[in-house]
């Protein structure tokens, strides 16, 4: 039996434009792009989780609002459950520290990079969502 892993991703909006993230070449998802966040850790909300997840991650505060979307794909590693939110950026600005990349792209931009599989679904959200 697969491990279910409940994952949690931060759709940061600024000027109109969504922050990605690239995994690393040595991780799972080698090089893939994701949303900034992880795994919800036991007894945290996943709003708690996303919360310590970008302060870890990206050095700076999210106010995180309404729920994007919640998918499950089945990988060879696991089955991921994430669930995605739309966050604005409240104190300090995203840095650069366990990602290979980040970059700024606007919704119509993002089907230009090679995203986990589980994101797919809040990809096409957004590519029909005005941000
Ligand atoms: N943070 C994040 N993880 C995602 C997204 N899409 C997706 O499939 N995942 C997967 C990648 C990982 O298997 C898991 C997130 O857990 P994590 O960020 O703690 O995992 P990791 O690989 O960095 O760390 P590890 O536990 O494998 O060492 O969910 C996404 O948009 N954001």
């Amino acid at each position: 039996m697969k491990n279910n892993i409940y994952v949690v991703g931060a759709v940061i909006i600024e000027k109109g434009k969504i922050l990605c993230a690239q995994r690393g070449p040595s991780k799972s998802l080698a090089n893939k792009w994701e949303f900034p966040g992880g795994k919800i850790e036991s007894g945290e909300t996943p709003q708690e989780a996303l919360q310590r997840e970008i302060v870890e991650e990206m050095q700076c505060k999210v106010e995180i609002g309404d729920q994007i979307e919640q998918t499950v794909y089945e990988y060879d590693f696991g089955i991921v459950h994430l669930t995605t939110f739309f966050c604005k950026l409240i104190d300090g600005e995203p840095v650069l520290t366990e990602h290979a990349a980040i970059k700024w792209l606007l919704p119509n931009e993002l089907k230009s990079l090679d995203w986990a599989a589980a994101d797919i679904p809040t990809i096409e959200k957004l590519f029909k969502t005005n941000v």
